[in-house]
C-alpha cells in the first residue's frame, strides 16, 4: 500500500523504526487473536482519550491551513473522529462493561499524554506542514496495519477493529490523507522536499511520532 511520495519519502528516512511501529508485537497478536482481552480494552480507553486530543489537533489544522480545501479536508478529519472513530471505541468498550463516562474520566498513561501533547505542540509552534507531518504517521501507520492484517484470513476476536481500518473506507482517507500532504508540500516547498533546508525538521517530526506510535502499543501490553 501506497499513500503518497512525501509520505513513501519519510517512512523510508525513519528507517527501522517504522517497521517497529506497523509490526509490533501488539498488532501482530491483534492479527493471530493472541492479544489478551484485558490489554486490548485497556489501549482502547488510552486510545479514546488519545482520539479527543487528535481530534483538537486535526482542528488546530483547520486553522493552521493554507486553502478553503485544507480547511475543508481537514474538517472533515474532525467530524470523522468525533463522530465514527470514537463511536467505535464507545461500542466496543459499551459490550465490555466500559460506559463513555468511565471512558471520559479514565487517567490518562504518560505515554498518552506525550504523543498527544507532542503532536499538539507540533501544530502550536510550527506550521501546517510542521503538524502534518507529526500526524501522518497515525493515520497512514494504521492504514498499512488495517491492510495488512486484513489480508492475513486469520479468525481474531479483533474482526472488527481490523475490517475498521483494513475496510475501503478507511483505505480511500489514507489515499487522500498521503494526496493532502504531497499538494501541502508541492504548494509550501516545491517538487524536491528530501533537498529542502525543512526536510530535516520535517523528517525528524515524522519518526519522532513514529516512535511515540511504539511506546503506545508497549504501554498496550503493559495494563
Ligand atoms: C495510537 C493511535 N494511533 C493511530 C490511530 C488511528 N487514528 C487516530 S486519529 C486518526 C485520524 C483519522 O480518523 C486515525 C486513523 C489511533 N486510533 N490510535
Amino acid at each position: 500500500m501506497t499513500y503518497g511520495t512525501t509520505f513513501s519519502a519519510l517512512r523510508k528516512a525513519a528507517g527501522p523504526i517504522w517497521q517497529d511501529y506497523t509490526h509490533h508485537s501488539f498488532v501482530e497478536r491483534l492479527g493471530d487473536g493472541t492479544l489478551p482481552q484485558a490489554a486490548f480494552l485497556h489501549y482502547l480507553v488510552q486510545d479514546y482519550l488519545f482520539l479527543i486530543h487528535f481530534s483538537r489537533a486535526w482542528s488546530l489544522a483547520v486553522a493552521k491551513a493554507g486553502t478553503l480545501d485544507e480547511m475543508r479536508y481537514c474538517a472533515g478529519v474532525v467530524h470523522a473522529l468525533l463522530h465514527e472513530e470514537m463511536q467505535l471505541h464507545v461500542a466496543l468498550c459499551g459490550e465490555a462493561g466500559i460506559n463513555a463516562r468511565q471512558l471520559e474520566q479514565a487517567e490518562e498513561r504518560p505515554e498518552n499524554l506525550a504523543y498527544t501533547r507532542y503532536v499538539l505542540d507540533a501544530g502550536y509552534s510550527g506550521d501546517f506542514l510542521d503538524l502534518l507531518t507529526a500526524l501522518a504517521p497515525c493515520v497512514l501507520g494504521y492504514g498499512e496495519i488495517g491492510n495488512r492484517l486484513s489480508h492475513c484470513g486469520e479468525t481474531t476476536p479483533y474482526a472488527d477493529w481490523i475490517a475498521t481500518y483494513g475496510g475501503a473506507g478507511y483505505q480511500h482517507l489514507c489515499t487522500e490523507v498521503g494526496a493532502l500532504l504531497d499538494t501541502a508540500v508541492a504548494q509550501r516547498i516545491g517538487a524536491d522536499l528530501a533537498a529542502s533546508p525543512r526536510w530535516a525538521a520535517l523528517s525528524k517530526r515524522f519518526t519522532t511520532a513514529t516512535r511515540l506510535e511504539v511506546g503506545f502499543w508497549d504501554m498496550g501490553l503493559d495494563p
